[in-house]
């Protein structure tokens, strides 16, 4: 097992955002993660990549117990993360930010990695130039992923990297992904609205609701489960 939670919580004062959810990721597998806003997505991505600390329960990554265990050696020991708003390094070309990403994660330089992304993510001809300023909205978003990819990640963790872009810049994208599965392995897990999205690349779906975990199974179950279906429309019978 790459990661699992067991009776995690995270609370902001009185605010319980997560409350008590286990479940556990495999090698290799792509999990959705859904849920109405507020849900409490976010801030358990922020709790599994060490940027929120949860107030009880236990997660471990490959073993590892990751009570306390700080973001850089979380990317160290395989957690990767691609956030929804690209946050290049000013001033550096894209290969450079590459190089920068692959230092945090790994400690040590690998070119040969580096050309790998740049390739899959079809920045080649980008490598050179200005990360701020000269790429288009998909390349800054392939540049994240790319990003995230340098740190040499088991699972890496997708924060609605697809926002803004229309349904055929969805589809290259999704299949970037998938090619970036196979190329090196990972897992991905991805919070994502777009549901038919969802459907159409997830193996397994867990959905939250007000913090709760209400469903954790393949896209068909989920999407035809009344409680998820229910929390999507606000309680009406959809
Ligand atoms: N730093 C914080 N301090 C206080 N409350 C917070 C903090 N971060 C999140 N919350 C609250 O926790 C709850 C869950 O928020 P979260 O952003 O995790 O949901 P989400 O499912 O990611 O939502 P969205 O789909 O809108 O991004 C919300 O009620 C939110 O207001």
């Amino acid at each position: 097992m790459l990661l699992t939670l067991d009776h995690v919580t995270v609370a902001f004062g009185g605010l319980v955002a997560v409350s008590d959810v286990s479940f556990s990721v495999s090698e290799h597998e792509v999990l959705g993660l859904v849920g109405p806003n507020g849900a409490g997505k976010t801030t358990l991505f922020n709790a599994i990549s060490g940027l929120a600390r949860p107030s009880k329960g236990k997660m471990t990554f490959c073993g590892h117990d990751l009570t306390g265990i700080p973001i850089h050696k979380r990317a160290r020991i395989g957690i990767g993360r691609a956030f929804q708003v690209p946050q290049p390094m000013h001033e550096l070309t894209v290969r450079e930010n590459l190089i920068v990403a692959q230092h945090f994660g790994t400690g040590h330089s690998n070119p040969g990695k580096i050309d790998e992304i740049l390739d899959l993510t079809r920045l080649g001809h980008k490598a050179n130039r200005d990360a701020a300023s000269s790429l288009a909205l998909t390349e800054q978003k392939a540049l994240e992923v790319g990003k995230a990819l340098a740190t040499n990640p088991r699972m890496l963790m997708l924060d609605e990297v697809l926002a803004g872009l229309e349904t055929n810049g969805k589809r290259a994208f999704m299949q970037t992904l998938d090619d970036a599965r196979q190329r090196f392995g990972v897992a991905l897990l991805m919070v994502e609205h777009d549901i038919e999205t969802i459907s159409n690349t997830c193996q397994r779906v867990l959905v939250l609701n007000f913090g709760k975990l209400i469903a954790d199974g393949s896209p068909e179950e989920v999407f035809r489960n009344p409680e998820v279906i229910r929390s999507y429309t606000g309680g009406e019978t959809a």
